[in-house]
């Protein structure tokens, strides 16, 4: 058995998982990058660079949504990787409406993905450390929104409320096998996301494109966009012997928009 340890990251065909996937593989782990089927090309891309750092590394075809899914994955990274030590249960959408705008099926759709995808991830990480007697790491994306209800995003910033209630009470609940759990809660990082974000928020407002990412941007106090990267130091943090007497929290990694 290869003493290599061994991370999934969903989502990880671009964005912040793509990131997350490369720092994990600097940081010595061999990746499983789990994505969507048709996220296949890019992320097969995320595999070589990996394969590059010299590091292993698989594509995983899954729809986090699905609990088959998810267990698959976690099986078959442990399988073809050797071992199965973190996941990063980082896949999730946005939905950009007015409240009174949201339709039932919109509803059931963010929660299938961005919360049940968590507590999916949650129990096949918990099953798999359990069978091979690992103390391991989950870790899942919060966001800004999971602290503070942001307007326009209310069926989003529910979602990721739940995945900080959940990191709290999964976290209280694994502590008895060793096993931590922890959420990242970037602010406004420059992904695919946000340009959906900023298109929908223009279709509604009507400022010009870019004018609503400009303006979130301008109340950093860091005074600068959030790269993928950023946000990846923190999920190596989570996953490191560093965090070891670190569970149940969700940091925010948002170069100063909100605090606590
Ligand atoms: N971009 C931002 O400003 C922020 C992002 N986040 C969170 O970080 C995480 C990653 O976001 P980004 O990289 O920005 O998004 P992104 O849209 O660039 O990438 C998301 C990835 O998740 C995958 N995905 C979507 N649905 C999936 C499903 N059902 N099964 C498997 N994979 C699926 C997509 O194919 C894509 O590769 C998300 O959970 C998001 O909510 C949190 C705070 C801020
Ligand atoms: C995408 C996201 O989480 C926010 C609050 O912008």
């Amino acid at each position: 058995m290869s003493t290599t340890k061994v991370a999934l990251v969903t989502g990880a065909g671009q964005g912040i998982g793509r990131s997350i996937a490369l720092q994990l593989a600097r940081d010595g782990f061999d990746v499983a990058v789990a994505d969507l089927a048709f996220q296949e090309e890019k992320a097969r891309g995320v595999v070589a660079e990996i394969e590059a750092l010299g590091r292993a590394a698989i594509f995983v075809a899954a729809d986090v949504s699905k609990k088959d899914d998810v267990v698959s994955a976690v099986d078959a990274a442990a399988a073809q990787l050797g071992g199965f030590d973190v996941i990063v249960n980082n896949a999730g959408i946005a939905q950009v409406k007015p409240i009174l705008d949201v339709t039932p099926e919109e509803l059931e759709k963010i929660f299938a993905i961005n919360v049940n995808s968590v507590v999916f991830g949650i129990q096949a990480a918990a099953a798999k450390f359990a069978e091979l007697g690992v103390k391991g790491k989950i870790v899942s994306a919060a966001s800004i929104a999971a602290v503070k209800g942001f307007p326009i995003l209310g069926a989003y910033s529910a979602s990721k409320f739940a995945v900080r209630a959940i990191t709290q009470v999964a976290a209280q609940e694994l502590a008895p096998q060793g096993i931590t759990v922890n959420a990242y809660a970037p602010g406004i990082v420059g992904t695919g996301m946000w340009d959906l974000i900023d298109e929908k928020l223009s279709e509604i407002n009507g400022k010009p494109r870019g004018q609503n990412l400009k303006e979130n941007v301008d109340s950093i106090a860091l005074g600068r966009i959030e790269t993928p990267e950023d946000v990846a130091g923190v999920v190596s943090f989570f996953a490191s012997e560093k965090a070891d007497y670190v569970t149940g929290q969700v940091l925010l990694v948002d170069g100063g928009m909100l605090y606590n």
